[in-house]
């Protein structure tokens, strides 16, 4: 076994054992040590090292649970890696899986989280110069490469969770092919050179290279993992990279199937929770659902079922988990359970890789996901429904039996579980490209067609981006990145009409508004309709409505709200405004966890506007600027009402009518803007405002022109 760092364990202020007593402290230490030495991966530690010195590509097929994202990086550090500061990154698909994962690894290798073990995610850097294993997202690691695009303070990069095939895994993994044969292309240059190398764990060190720009820099070792990866497809990818395959699972997790099909899963779902929680031993219960509303409505469920329950099986606690939930909510699912108590975790895809979530013995899987898809002829980006890939219900059981053996309650037929595909879509093959498409240019990817995709997206998809992109100005004539309107949108983490608006409100004077309204859009449902009180929620709506539409209606609840919690700010405590603020919000049927999220989400915009000094002022009372700035940047969303009270959206054509959330349902104005299509029955738009026609013509003039 590779010793312990145990160096900076006594020094440590946030380690959370430090106020342990000694006795209970060594006992967790040992007892740490006995589970990572019981680990499959741990059998076979000195031949991955073996492996990855001898490749610089590595692909690693484990189970779940087998010690992969955990182990790996430390058995690499103990073993060299990071010697002469290099970092060991991980890529994870999502931020909750790089927090947990890292507070477990530094806890393992008792240190301070942010030190020699840390995280980075999007606005939250918990790394320090002493940090050499590093967990991250993978879009993160993206934005790393705009600012050092040789990546080269890691010398070795790991790749989790690579069958979700985001679609910043996709992008990365063709960035790190590009970075690592540049990185061995100034080594082998540097020995035609004649340069001296130093032979260093296999790989070799160069000290200037002109290429490098002088940094010192070693090939980059890329390491690609995961429990239920098609390894010949990365492999073909990377050149017929080796691919090596952990044997072994650390527990048994029964699978079971239901004999027939469930018409209504989140019934079938409820029924399940209390048959483990009557019938089977103590452990807790994760479900996967597809989504917030879905999330919300099966907790007040069991919540209305619970009384019918015996006093003593009452001790049932929900903790709800989906990605818009502020993060120290999501936090709370991973605290121990309180004795006597059960725990049912609700949860979205977001736990279903890489996270360990202490007590869950049971898993329940109705087979359903939430995902996004993208119509390139009309721009429609659809969420839908649909089932699991065969590899997601692999990882969904995986959240069992980490901890002993465990249950996995598929809800459906074994039968059905035949019929389910391999692997997920790429998302890449099923997304609105322009995003990606503006982070490539930002690299300096000109040619996006011909750049190296593991899967090449959809061609159309492609050129429809750009087109996207150009119109709202983010491209040059020559399909270049344009100064500064296309830089600063690269720079923006937000979908490119939202980085456009906030971009062209400082010149319009409402950027203080703008950032409100686009974090207030980026939140799921602000406003809820419990259906048996909807007469007093639509009273409640109307004292925010505002006759222009849902964007002022949106501004006018951020600001009570604020103005709300600053009073009580005055005369509280943080907790107890931020209680009353709750309050508020039930008061007003405002969704207080959407509020809280958008909140956040201003702040941190609020900090990347600053830095790029655009100029944070208001309009004051007088909206028409800020509307004006909205026909500006949401001109690809106008729609013209038609004769039957319908819509005609201008740049697909589509016909679409207002939903019935929005206070122009009524109104029904001539011109509008829109931020959403939703598909149900109809084509609904979302999150509408007025606009004047002519406005159209005046600030799109690359799209419309006035009719003589
Ligand atoms: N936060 C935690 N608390 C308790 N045990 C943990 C924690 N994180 C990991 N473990 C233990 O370490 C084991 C290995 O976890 P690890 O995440 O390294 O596995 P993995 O092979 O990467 O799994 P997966 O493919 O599911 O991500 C788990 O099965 C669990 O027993």
């Amino acid at each position: 076994m590779p010793s312990m760092d145990s160096g900076n364990f006594k020094q440590s202020q946030h380690n959370s054992n430090i106020n342990k007593p000694k006795s209970e402290h060594f006992a967790r230490r040992q007892n740490i040590e006995q589970q990572r030495k019981a680990l499959p991966i741990a059998a076979v530690e000195k031949l991955l090292l073996e492996e990855v010195r001898n490749n610089d590509t590595l692909i690693i097929v484990g189970e779940t649970g087998s010690g992969k994202t955990t182990q790996l990086p430390q058995y690499l550090n103990n073993g060299g890696f990071c010697r002469d500061g290099g970092i060991i990154g991980i890529t994870q698909p999502r931020r909750v899986a790089a927090v947990t994962v890292a507070k477990r690894v530094a806890e393992e290798c008792g240190v301070a989280l942010g030190q020699k073990v840390g995280y980075a995610i999007r606005f939250e850097d918990v790394t320090s110069s002493s940090t050499r294993i590093k967990y991250m997202t993978d879009g993160l690691l993206l934005r790393e490469a705009l600012l050092d695009s040789y990546l080269s303070k890691y010398s070795v990069i790991i790749v989790d969770e690579a069958h979700e095939r985001t679609v910043h895994t996709d992008v990365l993994l063709g960035l790190l092919k590009t970075v690592q044969k540049t990185r061995s292309k100034g080594v082998s240059d540097a020995v035609k050179n004649g340069m001296p190398l130093e032979k260093h764990n296999g790989s070799e060190v160069f000290s200037t290279l002109k290429q490098c720009r002088g940094k010192k820099l070693s090939p980059l070792k890329i390491i690609i993992m995961s429990a239920s990866l098609d390894a010949r497809v990365f492999s073909e990818y990377f050149g017929g990279a080796r691919a090596v395959h952990v044997q072994g699972r650390q527990y048994p997790v029964d699978i079971l199937y239901t004999r027939q099909p469930e018409t209504d899963y989140v019934d079938a779902t409820l029924i399940t929770i209390f048959q483990i929680h009557m019938e089977e031993g103590p452990g807790d219960i994760l479900v996967f659902l597809t989504g917030q509303e879905e999330i919300e409505s099966a907790e007040r469920l069991v919540h209305e079922r619970l009384p019918q329950l015996s006093e003593s099986k009452r001790k049932l606690l929900t903790f709800p988990i989906f990605s818009s939930l502020p993060s120290e909510k999501q936090m709370k699912v991973f605290m121990p359970t309180p004795i006597g108590f059960r725990k049912v975790i609700l949860a979205t895809n977001i736990a279903e890789t890489s996270v360990t979530i202490p007590g869950i013995k049971y898993v329940i899987d109705p087979g359903m996901v939430k995902v996004r898809t993208y119509e390139a002829s009309t721009g429609i980006e659809p969420l839908i429904i649909v089932k699991t890939s065969k590899a997601q219900a692999l990882q969904r059981s995986g959240r069992a039996g980490r901890e002993g053996p465990g249950k996995c309650y598929r809800l459906y037929p074994e039968s059905e579980f035949d019929k389910l595909k391999d692997s997920t879509t790429p998302e890449i093959k099923r997304c609105n490209l322009s995003n990606v498409i503006l982070h490539l240019k930002a690299l300096g990817v000109d040619d996006i067609i011909g750049f190296d995709f593991i899967e090449q997206p959809d061609r159309i998809a492609i050129i429809k981006s750009m087109e996207l992109l150009f119109l709202l100005g983010a491209l040059t004539d020559e399909s270049k990145l344009s100064d500064p309107v296309g830089q600063r949108m690269a720079r923006l983490p937000l979908d490119p009409i939202y980085s456009k608006a906030l971009i062209i409100a400082s010149e319009f004077n409402c950027l203080e508004e703008m950032l409100i309204v686009v974090a207030m859009l980026s939140v799921e449902s602000i406003f809820y309709a419990p259906r048996e009180k909807l007469e007093e929620s639509r009273i409640a709506l109307k004292s925010f409505s505002s006759p222009e539409g849902d964007h002022l209606t949106l501004l006018n609840v951020y600001r009570a709200s604020d103005e709300f919690l600053q009073k009580s700010n005055l005369v509280n405590s943080k907790e107890k405004a931020e209680k009353n603020l709750r309050k508020w919000c039930k008061e007003n049927f405002i969704n207080s966890r959407s509020l809280k999220h958008a909140r956040d989400i201003h702040s941190q915009i609020q900090r990347n506007a600053e830095q790029m000094n655009l100029h944070v002022t208001s309009c004051g009372d007088d909206m028409l600027p800020f509307r004006r700035c909205l026909a500006a940047s949401f001109f690809l969303n106008a729609a013209l009402k038609q004769p039957d009270g319908t819509y005609r959206a201008l740049s697909s054509g589509l016909t679409v009518q207002i939903h019935p959330s929005s206070v122009l349902f009524r109104t029904k104005p001539e011109c509008i803007i829109f931020d959403e299509l939703v598909r149900t029955n109809h084509n609904y738009i979302r999150n509408i405002s007025r606009i004047d026609y002519l406005w159209l013509a005046e600030l799109a003039p690359q799209c419309y022109a006035l009719q003589e």
